[in-house]
């Protein structure tokens, strides 16, 4: 879910690890030459979808070594994806409650376009966590964001 702290974690990890580390919305961002934000905004949800898996699927073929990804806060939940990156390596639920993500978004100040004007970010980010979570529990590993630190990963990563 956006908040979660894919993008907070996956950085911090891979550093520790000594491993490279690739944020999807950012790789969409730098090929596209425009923020995802804009990307949806001027496109539709769909055709960023479109988009965004085939950069996912563009990734993953572009790297043979051990990478960390944080993926974007839909991906696991169109266009197959969630079995494309299981396929590809070890992926993580970083699960957490409206409280935490609601105030990590409102942290970051980003604009999400899919999550509306101010006064509905709640209620929509309800809705989504509803709709998303059959796709983010089939994860192979669900941790609790909010107990999460690195050393958290040794387990995971040495099962890699
Ligand atoms: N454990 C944490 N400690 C401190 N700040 C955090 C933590 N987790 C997330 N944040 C902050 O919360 C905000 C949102 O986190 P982040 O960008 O990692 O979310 P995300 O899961 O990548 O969301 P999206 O799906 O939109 O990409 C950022 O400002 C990030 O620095
Ligand atoms: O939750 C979502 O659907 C999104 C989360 C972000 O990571 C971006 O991928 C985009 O803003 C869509
Ligand atoms: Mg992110």
């Amino acid at each position: 879910m956006p908040g979660a702290g894919k993008t907070y974690w996956g950085r911090r990890i891979a550093a520790h690890y000594g491993l490279p580390f690739i944020d999807l919305d950012e790789y969409i961002s730098s090929n596209e030459g425009k923020s995802v934000a804009q990307l949806i905004q001027e496109v539709s949800e769909e055709t960023f979808r479109d988009l965004e898996n085939k950069y996912l699927i563009r990734l993953i073929g572009s790297t043979d070594n051990r990478v960390v990804i944080a993926c974007g806060g839909g991906t696991p939940c169109f266009s197959g994806n969630m079995r494309t990156m299981k396929m590809a390596g070890i992926v993580v639920y970083l699960e957490a409650d409206l409280e935490y993500l609601y105030s990590n978004v409102q942290r970051d100040g980003d604009i999400r376009p899919l999550l509306g004007k101010t006064t509905s970010v709640r209620y929509q980010m309800e809705r989504l966590l509803q709709l998303r979570r059959p796709y983010y529990e089939q994860a192979h590993y669900i941790l609790q964001a909010k107990d999460i630190s690195l050393t958290t990963f040794d387990e995971i990563l040495g099962n890699v």
